[in-house]
């Protein structure tokens, strides 16, 4: 086996690695493969007794992991990967299998089981091929491995212990320890593969690639005995989680799995870290009716119900005052003040404190207060609170008073002139959404958008006004423009009309990006005139601009429609209008650009999506697969979707029907 031609192997298939270990990830960018992450969701929930030995349990738990993300990822993300790779560490002492400690209690308990003795280290591999149907079904192969390390560790006194628990070191790994760093010093010797220790067997991962790709058994060769079909082969996961009818507990020996009753349990059960650490101190395990399975935590004082189906359905705490956990009172607190912060930066944002100490760093407070024209006092206070917030820093110096700086965050995004500067969209948020938010309890009881009790000025409609929010909209756009130009290879068009691209500040990227386009920018005429205020100084003739109403007016012609930030606010009625219209003006093979937050398919985030539709007027966010729909209805078959490093996703459709242009996804 040759290395690198077996990774060259995947140089253009959609990898994903099913994991969120930072170290598999590590691993496996080393090597050189080229990946995308999408951590599992499975809940580790496998009951440990089903299996005969402890390495079928991490294999099992690799391929649930897996499976999931092979699973989900077509409708969740609106693509089918070509392989997902899944692993699963787990550490087996005395017959215990040790999986990461909840707590520092269980990080002794498992350490302490591992001092002076030889352990084993099993990594389970789940390598899923996903093969796309003509009907858009997804057939499963699944080739799946195990690979055993052992590890002898040195006697470990107790102030060793504790000293490395308190390191925080063993928390988030296998066994309690990371052999890769501190926990290196408490190992003896290791026999077999390193990197298998720390979360991957690289060696014999390579060499199934090897098997799979250069011996060809795989894609061409569907009854090959090594491949399996998932359906045929796989229990699902809440099959495996059930404890067989005469599955007995073997409390009195402590070596054996089921005697701790914390190995039938699992970690990531729920959503929240509350009920992750409820789940911990489990001590009794009692099966209820309905296939229900109760956890009784004495410790916590609280029952956790287990369905067949749903995992975790309740969690009842019979006590309350218990004390708060830390992390748990920092994040209500971080809400709870999330509008200071807000308004800190706003407030620093409009006195021009990110400006002043650009040109004049190291200023004092005194004599920020001077220049921007506020109280010592008030400037102490701003400037202490943004070095809190990290856009500000103090910068060492000898005289007593501390002398105030920008930090990288405030340099790149809070001055005035910065390339991808903010500075009008912060002053748009202070202006307008905040006054906006502060009705949001009516705007909630009464389901309206508060903006006409927001107090109008009588100049609301002047040009300054407009000015201010176009820079809103030309700063925020900058910020996005690059990863939506660039999410796809656009090289096949050659005219495109960026819709509602108000100050042209998408148009200018674009062009920037794809050497062989013109753009016309389509906006209302009140837009238009104002737009020349935002032109790069050396303007292009590839750009132009239209006046027009979206809704009304002919559409210019063009191959690639741009819709950046501008579904989101239409009702599915409006959205239908401008569809229609789009779709009158394209031919087959004509793109359709979109660029938007997309919603989880669950609704479930991300925030900055679902909080923004507080204040919105009409229109509604929407995740991928809606817009997909939607842009279905009017013969735009979606093509490829990206999560950006951008706030928005982009999404590329084409018009369906007899077509010359075929762009490819980059
Ligand atoms: O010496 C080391 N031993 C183990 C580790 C890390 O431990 C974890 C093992 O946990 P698991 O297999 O359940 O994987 P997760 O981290 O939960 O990520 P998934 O999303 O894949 O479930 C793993 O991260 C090892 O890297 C170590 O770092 N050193």
């Amino acid at each position: 086996m040759v290395l690198n031609p077996v990774i060259s192997k995947l140089v253009g298939k959609l990898v994903v690695l099913a994991s969120a270990s930072p170290r598999r990830q590590e691993i496996l960018r080393n090597a050189g493969l080229r990946f995308e992450v999408v951590p599992s969701w499975f809940k580790e929930t496998l009951s440990k007794e089903l299996f005969k030995a402890p390495y079928e349990y991490a294999v099992e738990t690799a391929r649930q992991k897996a499976l999931e993300v092979a699973r989900r990822m077509p409708f969740k993300h609106l693509k089918t990967p070509d392989m997902v790779i899944g692993a699963d560490t787990i550490v087996t002492v005395d017959g215990m299998i040790l999986e990461k400690p909840v707590d520092k209690h269980d990080a002794y308990r498992m350490l302490s089981s591992l001092s002076g003795k030889e352990h084993s280290v099993f990594t389970g591999v789940a390598i899923v091929l996903c093969h796309e149907k003509e009907n858009e079904e997804v057939d499963y192969q699944l080739i799946d491995f195990y690979e055993e390390t052992k590890v002898k560790f040195a006697d470990l006194s107790e102030d060793m212990l504790w000293e490395y628990i308190n390191s925080g070191e063993p928390m988030d790994k296998a066994g309690g320890y990371g052999i890769q760093a501190l926990g290196g010093m408490l190992v003896e010797y290791v026999h077999g593969d390193f990197l298998n220790v720390v979360g991957f067997p690289l060696n014999h991962f390579c060499k199934k690639l090897d098997v799979i790709y250069n011996h060809r058994f795989l894609f061409s060769d569907k009854t090959s005995e090594s491949v399996r079909l998932i359906h045929n082969c796989v229990p699902s996961a809440p099959e495996l989680t059930q404890k067989p009818p005469n599955a007995r507990e073997d409390k009195s020996n402590p070596s054996s799995p089921s005697a701790s009753p914390a190995h039938k349990l699992k970690r990531k059960n729920g959503n929240s870290k509350a009920s992750e650490r409820s789940w911990t101190l489990v001590n009794s395990l009692s099966k209820g009716t309905d296939g229900e399975t109760k956890l009784h935590d004495s410790e916590n004082k609280s029952t956790s119900i287990i369905s067949r189906d749903e995992g975790i359905k309740l969690n009842v705490t019979a006590e309350e005052d218990s004390e708060p956990k830390k992390e748990d009172l920092q994040r209500i607190y971080e809400l709870l003040d999330g509008f200071k912060a807000s308004k800190a930066l706003f407030t620093a944002s409009k006195l021009g404190v990110f400006d002043l100490l650009h040109s004049k760093p190291g200023l004092d407070a005194e004599q920020v207060a001077q220049e921007v024209k506020a109280s010592v006092k008030g400037a102490e206070c701003l400037l202490e609170a943004c070095v809190s917030l990290g856009l500000l820093r103090t910068k060492e110096r000898t005289c007593p008073k501390p002398a105030y700086e920008n930090t990288d965050l405030a340099t790149g995004f809070l001055r005035s002139d910065a390339g991808f500067s903010l500075h009008g969209y912060i002053q748009h948020c202070n202006d307008t959404l905040w006054p906006l938010f502060s009705h949001l309890e009516s705007a909630v009881k009464e389901g309206t958008s508060q903006r006409e009790k927001v107090k109008k000025s009588k100049d609301d409609n002047s040009q300054e006004v407009k000015l201010r929010f176009m820079n809103a909209m030309h700063s925020s756009a900058k910020v996005a423009a690059k990863a939506i130009a660039t999410a796809f290879d656009l090289s096949s068009y050659k005219t495109a009309c960026d819709l509602g691209g108000c100050t042209g500040a998408m148009a200018y990227e674009f062009i920037k990006v794809h050497s062989e386009l013109s753009v016309t920018v389509f906006d209302l005429p009140a837009v238009v005139e104002l737009s020349e205020y935002f032109h790069p100084q050396h303007t292009d003739n590839r750009v132009s601009f239209k006046a027009g109403d979206f809704f009304k007016d002919e559409l210019p012609k063009a191959d690639l429609f741009i819709l950046v930030r501008i579904l989101h606010d239409l009702t599915d009625e409006k959205l239908h209008v401008l569809l229609s219209k789009i779709a009158a003006a394209s031919t087959p093979g004509c793109g359709l650009l979109l660029g938007e937050i997309f919603l989880e398919e669950d609704r479930s985030g991300p925030s900055c999506g679902l909080l923004q539709a507080l204040s919105m007027s009409e229109g509604k966010q929407r995740s991928a697969a809606e817009y997909s729909r939607l842009l279905k209805r009017h013969g735009f078959i979606t093509a490829h979707v990206k999560h950006t490093n951008s706030l928005l996703g982009a999404m590329l459709c084409v018009k369906a029907g007899t077509t010359t242009a075929s762009p490819a996804h980059s």
